[in-house]
């Protein structure tokens, strides 16, 4: 363990910024229980993430992702990596924030759409993913703002980010 304290380390950010890759990578570092928010709702739910958009709709996803994330957030000693948009409900935002050590991700348009523009898991780029993430950037200027750090993982390995965070992490006080 890093800490006595059992705080919850919570990652934000857009798609592809990293937070379930550095996720998996801080919960070796740590040994802290990996939760992946995408992948518990999509167990929940009983299919993917790009087939609950399409049949049910985000507002029906973004029910969901909220009821999930408080569920989630009642443990401690976790590391939570949500989804891109967790941010987008200001109660999700407070609750990530009195529950856990919060760090935001941040990568260039360029990184993003190398990283993730041809997948398509993530319905929200479909449709062309560069002007898809930039207008998803520019809606959410500030959405990830609340974070106690914000980490920009451009030009930087998994290990790098992961490191950084571990670092900051034993210097909190929180
Ligand atoms: N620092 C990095 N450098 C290069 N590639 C990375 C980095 N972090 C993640 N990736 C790659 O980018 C892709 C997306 O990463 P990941 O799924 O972790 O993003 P995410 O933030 O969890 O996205 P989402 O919000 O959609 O869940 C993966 O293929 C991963 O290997
Ligand atoms: O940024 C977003 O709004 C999303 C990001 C993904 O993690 C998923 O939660 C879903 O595809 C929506
Ligand atoms: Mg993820």
């Amino acid at each position: 363990m890093v800490k006595e304290k059992q705080d919850n380390i919570v990652l934000i950010g857009m798609m592809g910024t990293g937070k379930t890759t550095v996720g998996a990578r801080l919960a070796e570092e740590t040994g802290y229980p990996l939760v992946d928010l995408d992948a518990l709702i999509s167990e929940k739910a009983g299919c993917p993430i790009p087939q609950l958009f399409a049949e049910r709709g985000e507002p029906y996803f973004r029910d969901l992702e909220a009821a999930v994330l408080k569920d989630v957030l009642a443990q401690e000693g976790i590391i939570l990596a949500t989804g891109g948009g967790a941010v987008l409900r200001e109660e999700n935002c407070r609750e990530m924030a009195a529950r856990g050590w919060v760090v935001a991700l941040k990568a260039t348009v360029e990184e993003i759409v190398s990283r993730v523009g041809e997948d398509p898991g993530r319905p929200l780029l479909a449709g062309g993913a560069r002007s898809r993430v930039e207008a998803l950037l520019d809606q959410r200027r500030q959405a990830y703002d609340f974070a106690h750090v914000i980490i920009d993982t451009s030009g930087k390995s998994p290990e790098e980010v992961s490191a950084e965070i571990l670092t900051h992490y034993r210097g909190s006080s929180n």
